[in-house]
């Protein structure tokens, strides 16, 4: 094997075309450093369970679907419970913060970090950073205890508080110090959980505590409602999404059923990558319409949205439009002859409101059509969809994922985000997650199903169909669009 050791992330080689993307570990930067059986060892629950502790070299594949002749290609280190772990119990400090916007599920992942920690660990000092990372230097912490978060997970939101903005290294790096790091006796663990954006800010806060030579671990659990993270399977949260899109869609459906050319638009989220619209739409078979943001479109003309909308009232008499809130920016920005540069405390762009524009567009369309008099209901459920509590299947994917970072970050692992990565928990450099965002791929084949269960024209033309297929990622060995596991089904 051959090894590239470098700050983010370890590359190692091996035969045929195997290359093993590995994440940090405490003693890359901080050798000897005593070890301790792994208190699981002796837990009734789990001495028990025969190969409970992931061997060494388990690792997992990016891609499952290999030719005879390809490269092995990427793989993950596996995650899950090690032999030998890097803390003492009573020597840990571990933090636990939320950042970025809400999403089902992150009281449930906040709930089993420190049930595991306690439980699995013997980790008894757990904090809560109050309010995102703002909460590191401005804040009270809160103390979590599992009686503290006993029923947490029945709850939306986070009991912890979020927000955007704030991620000012020095300091929050100088609370990590502050908090026990420099009192020797004292080891930090910190679990940022949080999107695309809070994972660039824990990358940021890694460096930096090991820069300073800390014994301090760094872990991400990517959390989006949008889906956007790459590499992993999906993201926690997005299931209950999809679910609870289906009451807004199908609210909108009976209403527009109920009405002669009765339209129903639905606007869910999804600042640039479709996904939620795009999953909705299918599990609801209702949508005649589903608008994201990586496919444009058109009003005018022939080929248009308008044309399509009056054709499919004369065919069916309602129809319902789904539209994922970052799409059509483009137009909206040229409609209102200005673009907006209005920011978030993140930096994120602040998006007009595409669903009253299109609802106000497809209205002053049929006024000038007295023959066709339409009656269009508007339903913004954006806010709602991700206020709920994960469901069922959210909690157990929750559950797992709080449980593997709790694991890695034991066996003294840092600077990596916990994910799924076909099926399988991984821990994943925070440069592969950092390094581009996860859209809907419209060249690939979930789009092209949608696109035949929606009946909908694909608004591309031969010319816009090869710009699109430039500004995409070249095709894999595979032929199939492979940044998206959600495509790529
Ligand atoms: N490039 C960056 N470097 C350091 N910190 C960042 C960066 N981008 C965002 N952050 C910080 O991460 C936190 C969350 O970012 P943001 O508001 O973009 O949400 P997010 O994590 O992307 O979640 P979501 O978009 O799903 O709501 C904020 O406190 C923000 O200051
Ligand atoms: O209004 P807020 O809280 O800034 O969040 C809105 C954004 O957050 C998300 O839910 C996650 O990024 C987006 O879909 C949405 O644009
Ligand atoms: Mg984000």
């Amino acid at each position: 094997m051959e090894n590239n050791i470098s700050f983010q992330m370890k590359v190692e080689t091996g035969d045929a075309g195997y290359v093993l993307e590995d994440v940090p570990h405490l003693t890359d930067y901080i050798p000897d450093l005593p070890t301790y059986p792994n208190p699981l060892r002796s837990n009734p629950a789990y001495s028990v369970v025969k190969q409970y502790f992931v061997d060494a070299d388990d690792t997992v594949p990016q891609k499952v679907v290999v030719h005879k002749d390809g490269p092995r290609g990427i793989h993950f280190r596996r995650a899950g419970p090690r032999q030998r772990v890097y803390f003492a119990p009573d020597e840990v400090h571990a933090a636990i913060v939320t950042c970025g916007g809400l999403c089902p599920g992150l009281n449930t992942v906040i709930r089993e970090i420190v049930c595991a920690l306690y439980h699995m660990y013997g980790v008894t000092r757990v904090l809560g950073i109050d309010g995102g990372y703002r909460g590191f230097y401005s804040k009270n912490t809160i103390t979590l205890t599992p009686k503290v978060v006993n029923d947490i997970h029945k709850r939306g939101g986070t009991i912890i508080g979020t927000s955007r903005g704030g991620h000012d290294k020095p300091k929050i790096v100088d609370s990590i110090q502050d908090r026990g790091i420099n009192q020797v006796l004292f080891m930090f663990q910190v679990y940022i959980i949080g999107g695309d954006g809070t994972q660039k800010g824990a990358a940021v806060i890694y460096q930096e505590v090991r820069r300073r030579g800390l014994k301090a671990v760094v872990a991400g659990i990517p959390k989006t409602i949008d889906n956007d993270i790459p590499v992993i399977d999906k993201s926690f949260g997005f299931d209950t999404a999809v679910e609870e899109a289906q009451r807004a869609i199908n609210a909108a459906h009976v209403e527009a059923e109920s009405a002669e050319n009765g339209i129903g638009v639905v606007k869910l989220m999804g600042r640039y990558s479709g996904f939620i619209a795009m999953y909705a739409t299918l599990a609801s078979r209702d949508v005649d319409l589903c608008l994201i943001p990586e496919s444009p479109f058109y009003l005018e003309g022939e080929g248009g949205l308008l044309e399509y909308v009056e054709k499919r009232l004369k065919d069916n008499g309602h129809m319902v439009i789904v539209v994922a809130e970052g799409a059509g920016q483009e137009l909206l920005a040229a409609d209102n002859l200005k673009t907006s540069t209005a920011k978030d405390a993140s930096g994120n762009k602040l998006l007009q409101d595409v669903g009253l524009w299109i609802s106000d567009k497809i209205k002053a369309h049929f006024a000038k059509i007295p023959s066709m008099p339409i009656t269009l209901k508007y339903i913004d459920p954006t806010y709602m969809i991700r206020a709920v509590p994960s469901n069922a299947s959210d909690n157990v994917y929750c559950t797992l994922l709080a449980q593997s970072c709790v694991h890695g970050v034991m066996a003294g692992y840092t600077g990596f985000t916990s994910g799924l990565v076909n099926g399988r928990q991984t821990y994943i450099p925070f440069n592969r997650i950092n390094e581009k965002q996860n859209n809907v791929v419209i060249t690939d084949r979930m789009w092209a199903r949608l696109l035949s269960s929606t009946n909908q024209p694909s608004f591309l033309r031969p010319k816009d169909v090869i710009e699109v297929q430039k500004q995409e990622e070249p095709p894999t060995e595979l032929l199939d669009g492979d940044n998206s596991k959600a495509n790529d089904i």
